[in-house]
C-alpha cells in the first residue's frame, strides 16, 4: 500500500456519534430538480465571533482535535461551499484529508467533497498552481464548480476548470448596484441539487454566513455546527453578525436562535450543534 501523505488526519471513531443527529444520513435519497440539499452551516469563530484577523490573513482558529472533526465533517457531504473572498484570501484546499478517503488511503475519490465557490463576477484568479488544482491533479481532491452570474465567463479559467474536472454554473443574479451581487440562496441550493450533490456544508466566509442566517433562508438550513475557539481576535476582523430582526412593534429582537443545541469539548475548543429555530 502507498504511504498516507503527510498531512493525513485521525478522528476517532468515539467523537463520532455525538455529530451524527447533524449530519446527512448515509442513505439519502438522491438529489433532485425541485429538492434542496441537506444544508449545514459550519465555521470556527473566537470568542468575539471572528472568523480570521483580516479579510487576507488566514487565521488558525481550531486545534488539532476540531480541525480533525472539520475534516471528518467533510467526508460526509457531496459538497463544500465557500464564497469567493475566502477563495482569494486563503488559497484554501477544501478537500478531506481524513485517513480512509480518495486520496488519504481509500479508494478513487470516495468521500472528497465537490469545492463549490461563489463567484458572481468570476474575479477569482486563480492559476493551475493553486492547490485545489494541484489536490486534483494528485487524485486528492475534487476540481471546483464556480457559481457565476455571467453567462459566458472568461475562457482562460474556463479551460482551467474544463482540464481539471470542473466547469462554471451560470445562474440569474439580482444586481443592485455595482461590486454589490446579490444570490438567492435557495436558487443557490437547487443548482447543486439539479447537479446531483446531496448535501453541502457551507463555510464561510461573513458575507455568505451573515446572507444565509436571514429568515427567508431558515426553511433550507438543516443544521449549524460551529467551532469556539478559547480566543479574541480583538478589532477590526471578520465578523459573524447577521442583520437585525425587528418584531411586529417595531422592537428589536435577536437575528436567530438556535435549538436542538448540544455541545461538545474538543481539546481546547468546544463544538456547538444545534438547528435554526424557525
Ligand atoms: N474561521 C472559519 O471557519 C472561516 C474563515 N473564513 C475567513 O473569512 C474571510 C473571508 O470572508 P469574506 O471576505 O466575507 O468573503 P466570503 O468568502 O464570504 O466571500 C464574499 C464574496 O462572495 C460573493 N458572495 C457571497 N455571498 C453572496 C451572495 N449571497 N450573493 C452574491 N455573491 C455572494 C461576493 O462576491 P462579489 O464581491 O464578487 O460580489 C462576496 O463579496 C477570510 O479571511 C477567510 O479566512 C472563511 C471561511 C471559514
Ligand atoms: N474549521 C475551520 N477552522 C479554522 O480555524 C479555519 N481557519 C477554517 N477555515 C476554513 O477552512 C479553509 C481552509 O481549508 P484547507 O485547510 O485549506 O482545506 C478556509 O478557506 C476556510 O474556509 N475552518
Amino acid at each position: 500500500m502507498a504511504p498516507l501523505p503527510k498531512d493525513t488526519l485521525h478522528f476517532s471513531a468515539e467523537h463520532r456519534s455525538f455529530l451524527e443527529p447533524h449530519l446527512p444520513p448515509k442513505d439519502l435519497p438522491p438529489a433532485n430538480n425541485s429538492s434542496f440539499p441537506f444544508t449545514t452551516v459550519t465555521f470556527a469563530t473566537s470568542l468575539d465571533s471572528q472568523l480570521a484577523l483580516s479579510p487576507g490573513a488566514p487565521t488558525q482558529l481550531s486545534g488539532p482535535q476540531s480541525k480533525a472533526m472539520t475534516h471528518y465533517l467533510r467526508s460526509r457531504y457531496d459538497a463544500i461551499l465557500i464564497g469567493v473572498g475566502t477563495a482569494a484570501a486563503d488559497n484554501p484546499s477544501l478537500n478531506c484529508r481524513i485517513e480512509g478517503v480518495g486520496g488519504y488511503g481509500g479508494e478513487g475519490l470516495e468521500g472528497q467533497p465537490r469545492p463549490i465557490i461563489i463567484d458572481p463576477a468570476a474575479r477569482w484568479d486563480f492559476t493551475t498552481n493553486h492547490k485545489i488544482f494541484q489536490l486534483a491533479r494528485n487524485g486528492q481532491g475534487r476540481a471546483p464548480y464556480i457559481i457565476t452570474g455571467l453567462a459566458t465567463p472568461p475562457a482562460d479559467k474556463k479551460a482551467i476548470l474544463d482540464e481539471a474536472g470542473g466547469k462554471f454554473i451560470t445562474l440569474d443574479i439580482a444586481t443592485t448596484g455595482i461590486n454589490d451581487h446579490k444570490l438567492d440562496w435557495k436558487v443557490v441550493l437547487k443548482a447543486l441539487s439539479a447537479e446531483g450533490l446531496r448535501s453541502v456544508m457551507i463555510e464561510g466566509g461573513r458575507i455568505v454566513i451573515n446572507s444565509l442566517l436571514q429568515p427567508e433562508y431558515f426553511s433550507v438550513i438543516t443544521s449549524v455546527i460551529v467551532t469556539i475557539a478559547p480566543t479574541w481576535l480583538g478589532t477590526g476582523g471578520v465578523v459573524v453578525s447577521p442583520p437585525r430582526r425587528f418584531n411586529d412593534e417595531g422592537k428589536p429582537m435577536a437575528a436567530v436562535r438556535l435549538d436542538h443545541v448540544e455541545w461538545h469539548p474538543f481539546g481546547e475548543d468546544v463544538v456547538l450543534c444545534g438547528k435554526v429555530k424557525l
